[in-house]
């Protein structure tokens, strides 16, 4: 059978006496995108680092594509896309995508990439002139461009602008499509929800959930109200259906869960009436990726 596109159990990282990464086991699957999510601090560079062959573990095993992440043999099937760039401050974009390009036996088209990330205008410019976000988009391609069986992307959007970030979604579709795996990094829970065939949300370095994003976000409807803080949760649960419950979080976001149909509905409105409240931006939704990452990670600041 073939192996994982990574496999990590039991993972473990110190900085000194500090644990980064503290007993992380996860899968990511062969042709899916996988997405690690967690707060400020919670181990997903450390980890991915780990599994691009450029950190050691200090514990558990890591196996990409089947290998020790120090092997050789995965520099030419690994894609990694690298924060600083590691581009000669004078090397033109052009240039520095078809240097890289010349390492692989297979490339994708240099110029079809720059084109895609909408860099075509700046194949001329040096690295040091690109924009910020020009470079990143630059790191994604050269970290493609060998046509890897495997990427890794260490929040590849961040700080991208919104059309450089549907680009940048729209080239993960196109790896997932030809059958690359793609394990990235992201803060963006819409990203996460949109792109990925597996979330893994860790935090204090393991992981607290894992799945695909419709099942941690589970079929069940929630209906939504903002309305002035300290309305008195129990009075409404009273009048509500049996099985119903209530929050307000954050202060003056009420979030009612239950069977969130008619009857419910008008239960809600009604008692808002009588309470002389007016509901604003009154909605039924399912619970979205962002309200599971901050009930399993709470919401103090790291
Ligand atoms: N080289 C290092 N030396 C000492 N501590 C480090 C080092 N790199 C990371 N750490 C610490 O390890 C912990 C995990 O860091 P890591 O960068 O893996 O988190 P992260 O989940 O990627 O965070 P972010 O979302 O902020 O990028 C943090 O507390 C960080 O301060």
């Amino acid at each position: 059978m073939e192996s994982p596109a990574v496999e990590i159990a039991g993972l473990v990282k110190r900085y000194g006496r500090a644990t980064a990464v503290d007993g992380l086991t996860l899968t990511a699957r062969r042709g899916a995108v996988t997405a690690i999510l967690g707060p400020n601090g919670a181990g997903k560079t450390s980890t991915i680092e780990i599994c691009e062959g450029f950190r050691r573990a200090d514990g558990g095993t890591v196996r990409v594509l089947g290998l020790d992440p120090a092997s050789r043999e995965l520099r030419a099937r690994v894609g990694v896309m690298l924060q600083s760039g590691g581009v000669p401050p004078a090397m033109p974009a052009r240039e520095w995508l078809r240097l890289v390009s010349r390492f692989s036996a297979r490339p994708l088209d240099p110029e079809a990439l720059l084109g895609l990330l909408g860099l075509a205008e700046h194949g001329r410019t040096p690295y040091r002139r690109l924009s910020g976000g020009q470079q990143q988009r630059l790191s994604l391609a050269a970290a493609v461009v060998g046509r890897p069986e495997l990427v890794f992307l260490d929040e590849p959007t961040a700080g991208l602008d919104p059309q450089a970030r549907h680009a940048c979604w729209d080239l993960v579709r196109e790896l997932r499509t030809a059958g690359v795996s793609v394990v990235l990094t992201t803060h963006y829970m819409d990203e996460a929800e949109r792109l990925a065939d597996q979330v893994v949300i860790i935090d204090h370095g393991r992981a607290v959930a894992d799945g695909s994003p419709a099942s941690l976000t589970g079929a069940e409807r929630q209906l939504r109200f903002r309305a002035r803080p300290g309305l008195d949760l129990d009075e409404l649960l009273a009048a509500l259906p049996a099985g119903s419950a209530a929050k307000e979080s954050p202060a003056g976001h009420y979030i009612i869960e239950g069977q969130v149909g008619p009857e419910l509905l008008a239960t809600v409105t009604a008692w808002c009436a009588a309470e002389g409240v007016t509901a604003d931006d009154l909605s039924i939704e399912r619970r979205t990726l962002e309200d599971v990452f901050l009930e399993l990670t709470g919401r103090e600041l790291r």
